[in-house]
């Protein structure tokens, strides 16, 4: 049985330290996060965890952030009970209502996604997935097939499947993630939605139409090609999960790889972006 660590972050101040530490975290393998309102949570196989690799982060030296950490075995854990307690419904704009089975319904909002998140991210709490759904409801994913690059809880997955796409493959290097986002398409009535525990090594040969992959710089920087050769000319690719300073960068590689900008938005110093094959 693979046996999870929990390591509880406190920073102070918490607010802008929190989102940094999450990004450092994520590109160094991190799984999954949560936060907390003294700083963060994050998960990671416990024969993964590195405590130097940790301290050596910049944040660790920074005059302007104070950080500690302790951790913790997850087995004793009644995850459920944990998650259900921190986790609040989420509104995004007035378009989408992001909330657990056990949570009241908004009807009047014209979209509804059920997401129970165990150990994955994406409940919508996070701006990146914010983003990319702001993003999905101005394109036309009507029949569309489409990949989902480090699905998470699926969360996305299932907003293409309600926004009309066609055939949809949810792929994440989190087996447990590729495991709920199984469970979430499940309770939304998805019958569209493939959960697939891989990365893009598994992609060469596949075909879409739109690729969303929300995942970190160093991954986008390193998979963005493999991306973008399963497009056809006039496909899209669209990015998050990355601050704003890596954004030049970013569009330099998918220019290289043949494609244009032609959205992009911000929330905080997070970005989204859409680029198109030419
Ligand atoms: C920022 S979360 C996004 C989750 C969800 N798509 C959302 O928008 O809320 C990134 C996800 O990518 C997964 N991931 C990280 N590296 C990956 C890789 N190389 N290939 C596939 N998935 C990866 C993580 O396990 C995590 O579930």
């Amino acid at each position: 049985m693979k046996e999870y660590l929990e390591i509880d972050f406190t920073i102070t101040p918490a607010e802008g330290g929190r989102d940094i530490l999450l990004a450092l975290l994520d590109n160094l393998g991190y799984d999954s996060f949560e936060e907390t309102p003294k700083g963060l949570k994050a998960y990671i196989l416990e024969k993964d965890f590195n405590a130097e690799e940790i301290e050596s982060l910049f944040i660790f030296h920074s005059d302007e952030y104070e950080v500690s950490y302790a951790t913790d075995k997850l087995e004793n854990k009644n995850w459920n009970e944990e998650w259900e307690t921190n986790y609040q419904p989420i509104f995004i704009d007035d378009k989408i209502h992001i909330r657990a089975p056990f949570h009241e319904a908004h009807p009047e909002y014209p979209i509804e996604l059920l997401i129970t998140p165990k150990m994955s991210f994406g409940t919508g709490h996070h701006q990146t997935t914010r983003l990319v759904s702001r993003l999905m409801l101005d394109m036309d994913l009507k029949g569309k097939k489409i990949l989902d690059m480090g699905t998470g809880t699926g969360v996305l997955a299932v907003l293409a499947e309600k926004r009309g796409a066609g055939e949809i493959d949810a792929i994440d290097n989190f087996e447990w993630a590729a495991e709920n986002t199984e469970e979430n398409a499940e309770a939304n009535n998805c019958k569209n939605i493939t959960a697939i525990h891989g990365d893009a090594e598994m992609l060469p040969g596949r075909k879409y139409d739109i690729v969303l992959a929300n995942i970190n710089r160093n991954v986008l920087m390193e998979d963005m090609k493999t991306y973008i050769d399963t497009l056809p000319t006039g496909g899209y690719l669209v990015i998050s999960g990355f601050f704003e300073n890596d954004f030049e960068m970013l569009t330099a590689k998918a220019t290289e790889c043949g494609t244009t900008l032609v959205n992009k938005i911000k929330e905080d110093r997070w970005m989204a972006c859409q680029y198109q094959k030419q």
